[in-house]
């Protein structure tokens, strides 16, 4: 019988004066048994294995042969030309047109089924928006792309089994939080995130825990009001339905050890009440994954790292991780 053919997956190289196409280099390097494609400008992927000491052999990507897997050090690149040159470290809004068109090209190619995921390195939203494009991230961009609703997930190893952190809602200002916890939306964002333990991680009855927005869970409505007229309703609605949901818990107490034993995943009301945690335990081996697509896509726990850019300096922990988390659950849609 004919070993089962490797997913095939699209690697976009992110902000081009960040960390990207260095981990990206050094993720060639590994001996990891994939069908990789690049996506990026091979120029900058060469100068960036060039400064890491890292032999890369770049061979230009052919979306009509066969897929295959790679010898260690060699890459597949779709290209896409940057804008202008870069420079590590300094930002250039520029080439944020080389950063979407990389994205639109993943996002294209695992659309159709070209590719069976997408595994994306760090992009600066900053520098995109001072381009003068709206861009909140990667997960945003997929979704309104696929034009679905999607959740953004962030898991790790944890001691005997796996952190993973949901978030109801993700890149924006902390000030607008509280309007947009609302229970149509948490439940639409919980039936993702079961949709996709389910499906994707083979979780068959998955345990969540909810978070509350304000402190101690609101303290009976003496501390907030979100609990009570939009979190609590959304629980017993799902929970009506057969749902394994618990909560509105109190963050503050969520993450501790015996609690975190119960549950398979946590979903959290906003960006930094659930991240921190995450990467306190994980930074640098966590993955994000955003369910909900109709394709997968994993990507890097960590930012563009400016500071670090244009050496060998950075570790590729992460995009290792995320790469081996998207073969894992990817499942190939092509022959
Ligand atoms: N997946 C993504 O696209 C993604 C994720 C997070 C942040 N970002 C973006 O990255 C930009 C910079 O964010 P930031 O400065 O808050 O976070 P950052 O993760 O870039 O940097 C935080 C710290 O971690 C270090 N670091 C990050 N990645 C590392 C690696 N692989 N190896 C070693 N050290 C590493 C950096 O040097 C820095 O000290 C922002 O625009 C942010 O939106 C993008
Ligand atoms: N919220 C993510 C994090 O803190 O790691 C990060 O900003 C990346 O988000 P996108 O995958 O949507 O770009």
């Amino acid at each position: 019988m004919a070993a089962p053919r490797l997913p095939r997956l699209a690697l976009t190289a992110g902000e081009p004066a960040g960390i990207g196409a260095e981990l990206i280099a050094k993720l060639a390097a590994t001996d990891l048994a994939a069908d990789l494609v690049a996506i990026a400008d091979p120029e900058l992927l060469a100068d960036a294995a060039r400064r890491a000491g890292i032999a890369l052999h770049l061979e230009s990507y052919d979306p009509a042969a066969a897929p295959s897997s790679r010898p260690s050090g060699h890459l597949r690149v779709a290209a896409v030309p940057l804008r202008v040159a870069s420079t590590p470290g300094r930002l250039d809004p520029r080439n944020a047109a080389y950063v979407l068109d990389m994205l639109a090209r993943a996002a294209d190619g695992a659309g159709s089924g070209e590719f069976d995921a997408i595994v994306t390195a760090p992009v600066h939203k900053g520098v995109v928006n001072d381009a003068g494009v709206a861009f909140t991230g990667h997960t945003e961009f997929f979704a309104q792309r696929a034009g679905c609703d999607v959740v953004m997930m962030l898991t790790a190893a944890n001691a005997g089994g796996h952190l993973r952190v949901a978030l109801a809602t993700t890149h924006l200002p902390l000030a607008a939080v509280p309007a947009a916890i609302r229970r149509a939306d948490l439940v639409g964002h919980l039936r993702i995130l079961r949709g996709d333990l389910v499906a994707r991680f083979r979780i068959a009855t998955p345990r969540i825990a909810v978070l509350g927005l304000n402190p101690h869970a609101g303290e009976g409505g003496h501390l907030g009001r979100e609990e009570i007229d939009e979190i609590a309703p959304a629980i017993a609605q799902l929970r009506a339905e057969g749902f394994d949901v618990q909560g509105p818990i109190p963050a503050d107490t969520a993450f501790v050890p015996a609690q975190l034993a119960r549950y398979d995943a946590v979903f959290a009301m906003y960006h930094d009440q659930g991240l921190p945690v995450l990467k306190h335990a994980g930074f640098g081996h966590a993955v994000n994954v955003t369910l909900g697509l109709p394709y997968l896509r994993t990507s890097v726990d960590h930012g563009t790292a400016l500071d670090l850019a244009g050496g060998d300096r950075a570790d590729p922990g992460s995009l290792i991780a995320a790469t081996r988390l998207a073969l894992e659950l990817a499942s190939p849609t092509r022959a």
